[in-house]
């Protein structure tokens, strides 16, 4: 349906020189599709904000080329900076304006005429509708937050970009802000975040771009992501205290974990848990328990990026 169209986002050979020479992005090609949510991820100084402050045009591109929902930000700036919403990592705010105010100046900045503007059905969407009326500065940290993620709605852009959201943000607000987003993406809105919390961006997001020192390593749909896994782990708890432990050509590692629990890794293309249990009850050991762990993006991200 939406094949025609050009993604939400394509970056083509993006590469950014600071002043003083750090490169901290190195020739990345992405392309997000229009519809998904998003999640840029990668460890500290990998270049994550820079990509985004580059979409948001608050950072110049040394080379390369970047599109917004169709538009080129050189050749036609203003329509890509309508197609897009930026929640920022550093909160800025006019602290003497209410929230009401605040979404009111955006849209203002934005030229939505008046009677399109919805800044009260943002604050309701945003649980903020009973500080509508309270001094920005007198929010919470998590508060301004959502209010920032508000602030980026006004003009409707069919792209919303989070860069690190929920960063000293509490869990229920965390998960507050995500069923949000999660709305938005239902509507049709499509979503880019970073986030360092990979658990989250396991459950949220339909496609993952890992950077580190300002490339692209990975960019793949979440779960052939979290396919690539090759390590699996098994807990087993055995009849008797171990006073040797065993070893078999399946095991990638085995540790004593207890004084009757071994731990033991295998690689799924090499062996199965059914092998790997074999091997344990042939050293003479009876098994009493067992517990399997399914790798998780944790385990794909740390590998990827020792890696480079
Ligand atoms: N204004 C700047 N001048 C010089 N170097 C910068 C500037 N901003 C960022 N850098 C450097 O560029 C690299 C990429 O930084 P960036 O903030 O994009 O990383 P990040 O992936 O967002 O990291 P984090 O997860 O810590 O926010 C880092 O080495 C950083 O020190």
């Amino acid at each position: 349906m939406t094949d025609s169209l050009p993604p939400a986002i394509a970056i083509r050979n993006l590469t950014k020189v600071y002043k003083g020479g750090k490169r901290a992005l190195d020739g990345i090609n992405l392309s997000i599709p229009r519809g998904q949510i998003y999640g840029l991820l990668g460890p500290n100084g990998a270049g994550k904000s820079t990509t985004i402050n580059i979409l948001a045009g608050m950072v110049n591109k040394t080379e390369g080329s970047v599109s917004i929902w169709g538009f080129d930000i050189d050749v036609n700036p203003r329509n890509a900076k309508n197609s897009i919403g930026i929640v920022p990592q550093e909160i800025v705010f006019d602290p003497f304006f209410t929230p009401f105010e605040t979404l009111e100046n955006q849209a203002g900045f934005y030229g939505v005429p008046k009677d399109k503007r919805r800044s009260m059905e943002l604050l309701r969407a945003v649980h903020l509708e009973d500080k509508a009326n309270a001094y920005a500065r007198t929010l919470s940290g998590g508060m301004k937050r959502r209010l920032l993620v508000a602030k980026a709605m006004v003009h409707s852009p069919p792209i919303l970009v989070l860069d690190e959201p929920t960063a000293g943000v509490d869990v229920q607000l965390r998960q507050q802000l995500w069923e949000y987003v999660r709305e938005l993406n239902a509507l049709g809105v499509t979503i880019v975040l970073t986030t360092h919390y990979l658990e989250e961006a396991e459950q949220l997001c339909d496609r993952i771009g890992i950077i580190n020192h300002g490339k692209v390593i990975t960019d793949k749909p979440t779960r052939e992501l979290l396919a690539m896994a090759q390590e699996k782990v098994v807990q087993v708890t055995v009849d008797r205290d171990v006073t040797l432990v065993p070893d078999a050509p399946c095991f990638e590692k085995i540790e004593l974990t207890g004084e009757r629990t071994l731990t033991i890794t295998y690689l799924k293309d090499r062996a199965n848990a059914g092998q790997v249990l074999s091997a344990v009850q042939a050293s003479g050991l009876a098994i009493v328990d067992v517990v399997t762990r399914d790798p998780d993006l944790e385990d794909v991200f740390l590998n990827l990026t020792a890696a480079a």
